[in-house]
């Protein structure tokens, strides 16, 4: 499996990356890691580090108690999401059928979400997402010629038809490789994977995906990222 380490995390505000920073005393990265590893199906981690921060990285999960049955590899990211992951790909070896994409961002995904993923791709799915309903209503908007100026609303899509989706998204890992070098040579992007799979036109299904599995982007992710850690912790001690 390949996990996105990169980013910087603007949206968090100044810092170390964001996957290097700490959710009670422990990087987000080792409790996504611990997430991943936490399913007997995941046997290896490809961490995409921030591109001068591979060393450090490395240091870090050799630090950090993790399954034995699990291995690691750690390598050097890229400017963005999607090359990041590409890079992860060009990292897994030979043999490897079955590939999942982590965001480092979206620590506390329980191993019942992961474990749904790789079963529904075992079971013929080529691309998986877990995915909630949203709470929102949601607009599309023309986006505004200057900050600042009023955006105009031009749709409603119908809520019941749109999920939040979620990581880890799972794949039939030729299926995955052909959309990542297919979308690159178009110059086209998408925000998550499976976009990349749709743009071949090949089918996505949908498994339930989980509120823990919330995605650590903004302040106010990592305060609520900290009390669903003391809740469990809470839970664990009864
Ligand atoms: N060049 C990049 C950008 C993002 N990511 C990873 O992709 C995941 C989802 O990205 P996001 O939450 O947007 O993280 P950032 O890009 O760090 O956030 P921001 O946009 O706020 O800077 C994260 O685990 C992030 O580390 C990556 O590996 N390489
Ligand atoms: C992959 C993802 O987490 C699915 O919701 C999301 O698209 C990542 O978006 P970001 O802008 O890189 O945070």
């Amino acid at each position: 499996m390949v996990i996105p380490a990169a980013g910087r995390g603007v949206r968090l505000g100044p810092g170390a990356p964001k996957a290097l920073r700490a959710l009670n005393g422990t990087p987000m990265l080792i409790h996504a890691v611990r997430a991943m590893a936490a399913s007997r199906a995941v046997s290896l981690v490809v961490v995409v580090a921030p591109p001068d921060g591979a060393t450090e990285v490395k240091n870090l999960l050799d630090a950090h108690a993790l399954p034995e049955r699990t291995d690691y590899l750690v390598v050097p990211g890229g400017e963005t999401r999607q090359e990041s992951v590409r890079l992860g790909l060009d990292a897994l070896p030979e043999g490897i059928t079955t590939v999942l994409v982590h965001d480092a961002a979206r620590p506390l995904v329980p191993v019942d979400t992961v474990d749904a993923v790789i079963e529904a791709v075992r079971d013929g799915a080529v691309a998986v997402v877990p995915a909630l309903p949203v709470a929102d209503t949601v607009k599309e908007v023309e986006p505004a010629e200057k900050p600042g100026d009023p955006e105009q609303v031009v749709a409603t899509p119908p809520r019941a038809r749109l999920r939040a989706v979620q990581t880890p998204q799972g794949f039939d890992r030729d299926t995955l490789v052909n959309a990542h070098a297919t979308v690159a040579l178009t110059g086209e992007g998408a925000t998550d994977d499976a976009g990349m799979v749709e743009k071949l036109g090949a089918p996505v299904v949908v498994v339930p995906g989980h509120e823990e599995a919330f995605k650590v982007t903004r302040p106010l992710d990592l305060v609520l990222a900290e009390a669903v850690l003391a809740r469990r912790r809470a839970n664990d001690g009864f």
